[in-house]
C-alpha cells in the first residue's frame, strides 16, 4: 500500500469509487494480533449452512462438541504441602520421641519439625470422627431411614429452659469454689471444696497473683520453679508444669531444689536423682557469702542463651511455693540484695526485672499455691504459706507438728525433756522461757507461734523422705553400701590387731632360749 496520494491517484485510475477513509502506511497501519483475532471472531460468528439452510460447521464458540482437554498438573499448586511417608513417620516418631521426652535434651529448631505429628491424634474424644459409626448415612437420610425426629435432651420448651437455669446454677457454684481465674486446668476442686477453709489459708491464690504469673511465664525463656529440698513434692506446683508443657512447650522448665542446707546430703541427692526424671534438675543453697549451686545454675543459664543465640537476651522466670526462696536465689546469682527477701512469705508483691548479665534478665515473680482439696490447713502451714501471725489458735497444730519432727531435735533445739502430750509440750517451753500470761498462765498461742515459725525457718530438722524408688540407685544405698564396706573394715583391722597381739603373747610365753634360736 502506498502513501495517502498514491492510494488516491490509484483508486481513480482503476475506478475503485469506494467511499471512506483511505489506508494510508504509517503509525497503527497493521493490526495487531489481538484485533486480528476479534475481527476473525465476528467473521466466524456465523454458522457455515449448507443450500438447505443447514448448518455444517457451528459457529466460532457455538460448537456443542467439548475439545478434549487435559489441565496440566503444577507443582506449584503443593506448595504449601508436605507429604510424609508412613516408614518416615514411624521413624520420626521413634527417633524424636525419647528425645522429647527426656528432661536432659533441649530440642532446637523445633518449628522446622513436624511436631504436630509426634503425637496420634486422639480421634475418639471428638463426636464428628465417630458420627457415621454411630449414625449411618441409610439409617439417617436413606430410604429405610428410622430416624424420624432429632433427638434432643428435652421435648418441650420448658423443660429446656428448666435444664438450662439447672446448669447455670451449677455451673455458677462451681465457678465461685474456684479461687483463681481458672484458667490452669488441672488441679482437683469438686463439690466438696466448699469446705470453709480460714482465709488466711488461701494465700498465693487470689486473681491478682496468678495474673503476676501468667505474666512472668509469658515474658520467659526459661522457667525456674523453685522448690523447698524439706518437702519438694509439697510445694511443687504440678497444674502450672501441665500448663507449660501443653501451652508452651518450647519454653524450658528446671528445678531448683533450694535450702539444700536444711537436709542431710543423702536426701537432697535422692530429691535430685528423682525429680530429674521429669525435669532437669539442681540443688541449692542460698546465701550471698556461702552459696552452694550457684556455679552450675549460671552455667545452665549460660547454655540456654548459647542455645538461643538469634535471640538478643534471654529472661528467666522463678516461680514456685511462696519462701521457698525465689528472691534469695537471684540475689545469691547477683551477689547483692537486690530483691527484698523475708522469711515471711508473700514478700515479693509483683514480677521484677533483674539483670544478670548482658544477655541474662532474671524475673522474680511473687510465690503462688495451686489450689487444691486435699491439703489440709496443717499442710499449708506447716509449707510456710501463711503468716503465722495471722493464725488463729496455732496451737491445734502443734501435735501436727510434734508428730512430724523426731523427740530428739525437739530437744536439742530448745533444751526440754520429757513432755507427754503437745498441751506439756507448749507448757514447759513456755516455762523455760518465761513466756507467762498474767496469773502464771502459760502463754500457749504465743509459743505456738513462735515454734510454728522455728519450724518454717528451718530451726528444728525435718525433711520429707524422698521416694523408695530413688534408694537403691542413690543416696540410701551408697550410703548403706559405704557403712558396711567401712564396717568391714574396721572388723578386719580389728582381727588383724588381735591377731598380731596374740602372736606377740605366745612369743612371751616361750623360755628364753627357745626365742634365741
Ligand atoms: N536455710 C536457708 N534459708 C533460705 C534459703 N533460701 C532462702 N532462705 C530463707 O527463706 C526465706 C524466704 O526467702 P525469700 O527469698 O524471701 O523467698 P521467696 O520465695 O522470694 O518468697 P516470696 O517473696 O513469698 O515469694 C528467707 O528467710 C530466706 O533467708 C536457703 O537456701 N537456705
Amino acid at each position: 500500500m502506498a502513501t495517502g496520494k498514491t492510494e488516491k491517484a490509484r483508486r481513480v485510475r482503476q475506478n475503485d469509487l469506494r467511499d471512506g477513509n483511505l489506508r494510508v502506511k504509517g503509525e497503527n497501519f497493521y493490526r495487531d494480533a489481538k484485533k486480528v483475532k476479534h475481527l476473525n471472531m465476528y467473521k466466524e460468528g456465523k454458522a457455515v449452512r449448507n443450500a438447505k439452510g443447514e448448518i455444517i460447521k457451528a459457529a466460532y464458540l457455538q460448537d456443542t462438541k467439548a475439545p478434549t482437554a487435559r489441565v496440566d498438573p503444577n507443582r506449584r499448586w503443593f506448595g504449601n504441602t508436605r507429604v510424609i511417608a508412613q516408614d518416615a513417620l514411624t521413624h520420626f516418631r521413634e527417633a524424636m520421641g525419647d528425645k522429647k521426652d527426656d528432661s536432659y535434651t533441649v530440642l532446637l529448631k523445633r518449628n522446622k519439625l513436624p511436631m504436630s505429628l509426634l503425637d496420634e491424634k486422639d480421634t475418639s474424644e471428638s463426636p464428628s470422627a465417630r458420627i457415621l459409626e454411630t449414625e449411618s448415612f441409610e439409617h439417617t437420610f436413606g430410604p429405610k431411614a428410622q430416624r424420624k425426629k432429632p433427638t434432643t435432651v428435652a421435648s418441650s420448651l420448658e423443660e429446656l429452659a428448666r435444664l438450662t437455669s439447672a446448669e447455670q446454677t451449677q455451673y455458677e457454684e462451681k465457678q465461685e469454689l474456684k479461687p483463681t481465674l481458672g484458667l490452669m486446668g488441672g488441679f482437683d476442686t469438686d463439690e466438696f471444696s466448699a469446705e470453709a477453709k480460714e482465709f488466711i489459708f488461701s494465700k498465693g491464690q487470689s486473681k491478682r497473683i496468678w495474673n503476676e504469673l501468667y505474666k512472668v511465664i509469658d515474658s520467659s525463656d526459661v522457667v525456674i520453679h523453685v522448690l523447698d529440698a524439706r518437702d519438694p513434692l509439697g510445694t511443687r506446683c504440678q497444674s502450672v508444669e501441665q500448663y507449660i508443657k501443653k501451652e508452651c512447650p518450647h519454653k524450658h522448665l528446671i528445678f531448683v531444689l533450694n535450702k539444700c542446707d536444711l537436709v542431710p546430703t543423702w536426701v537432697a541427692a535422692a530429691w535430685v536423682k528423682h525429680l530429674s526424671k521429669d525435669y532437669p534438675t539442681l540443688a541449692f543453697h542460698a546465701s550471698i557469702t556461702n552459696s552452694f549451686g550457684k556455679g552450675s545454675l549460671i552455667q545452665l543459664l549460660r547454655q540456654f542463651s548459647v542455645l538461643h543465640q538469634d535471640r538478643k537476651q534471654i529472661s528467666v522466670g522463678f516461680i514456685g511455693y511462696p519462701n521457698t526462696g525465689k528472691s534469695s536465689i537471684i540475689n545469691t546469682l547477683r551477689r547483692k540484695k537486690v530483691c527484698t527477701v523475708a522469711p515471711i512469705p508473700g514478700e515479693t508483691k509483683v514480677w521484677q526485672y533483674i539483670t544478670l548479665m548482658k544477655r541474662i534478665f532474671l524475673i522474680d515473680c511473687p510465690g503462688i499455691v495451686p489450689p487444691s482439696t486435699k491439703d489440709t490447713e496443717a499442710d499449708i502451714l506447716f509449707r510456710g504459706v501463711v503468716r503465722v501471725e495471722h493464725v488463729s489458735n496455732p496451737e491445734q497444730f502443734i501435735p501436727d507438728l510434734l508428730a512430724k519432727c523426731e523427740r530428739k531435735h525437739l530437744e536439742r533445739t530448745y533444751e526440754i525433756k520429757g513432755w507427754k502430750n503437745a498441751t506439756e509440750f507448749i507448757e514447759m517451753l513456755a516455762r523455760k522461757h518465761g513466756r507467762l500470761l498474767k496469773g502464771g498462765e502459760p502463754d500457749e498461742s504465743g509459743v505456738a507461734k513462735q515454734v510454728i515459725a522455728d519450724f518454717n525457718r528451718g530451726k528444728i530438722p525435718w525433711f520429707v523422705p524422698p521416694p523408695e524408688d530413688t534408694e537403691e540407685r542413690t543416696g540410701v544405698d551408697k550410703k548403706a553400701a559405704y557403712k558396711r564396706k567401712r564396717a568391714e573394715r574396721e572388723e578386719r583391722a580389728e582381727a588383724e590387731q588381735q591377731a598380731e597381739y596374740e602372736a606377740e603373747q605366745e612369743d612371751d610365753l616361750l623360755p628364753k632360749k627357745q626365742r634365741t634360736e
